[in-house]
């Protein structure tokens, strides 16, 4: 995945170990897949969340080897509520579109595993707390 302007576009093309029906791709891994997309967007708006909610709407047949387009974006942001949106494209074929809503919190959410975080996450959110 790479940072374009507000949005976040990459690739995946998923294999065997993430199959449903013989040749298709499972839903939850679609939806993993998605999480991660629009998880990614918390980078952009640099405000670390959580998701709260998701729904994917599985809107086209997604196989197994075929690499799908992926695209997200933060569609609003009201308060703690971080809007997200996002696409998984075959080509010109729409396979699945993403809601959620990611829930704004201090990186000291993470503190709780007693593993260390990552030095890198220790600016951030400074602009949205600015
Ligand atoms: C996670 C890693 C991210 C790291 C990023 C790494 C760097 C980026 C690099 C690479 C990107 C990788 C991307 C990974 C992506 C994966 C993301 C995940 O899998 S996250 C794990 C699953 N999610 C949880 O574990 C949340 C568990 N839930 C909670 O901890 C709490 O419920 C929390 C923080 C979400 C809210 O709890 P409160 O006590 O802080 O706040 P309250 O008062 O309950 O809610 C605040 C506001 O949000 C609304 N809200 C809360 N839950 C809602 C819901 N389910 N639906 C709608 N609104 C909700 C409420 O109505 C309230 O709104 P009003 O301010 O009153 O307007």
């Amino acid at each position: 995945m790479r940072f374009e302007g507000d949005r976040v576009r990459g690739t995946v093309t998923f294999d065997e170990r993430h199959g449903g029906a013989p040749g298709f791709v499972h839903g939850g891994a679609l939806a993993a897949v998605m999480d991660d997309l629009l998880g990614n967007v918390l980078i952009i708006i640099d405000r670390p969340g959580v998701t709260a909610t998701m729904t994917v709407d599985y809107r086209g047949p997604a196989l197994l080897g075929r690499q799908l387009r992926l695209e997200a974006w933060c569609e609003e942001i009201d308060g703690r509520k971080l809007h997200m949106r996002g696409e998984i494209h075959d080509g010109d074929t729409l396979i699945a579109e993403g809601r959620a809503i990611f829930i704004h919190v201090d990186v000291s959410h993470w503190e709780a595993s007693g593993h260390p975080l990552p030095a890198s996450w220790q600016d951030w959110g400074a602009t949205a707390n600015a």
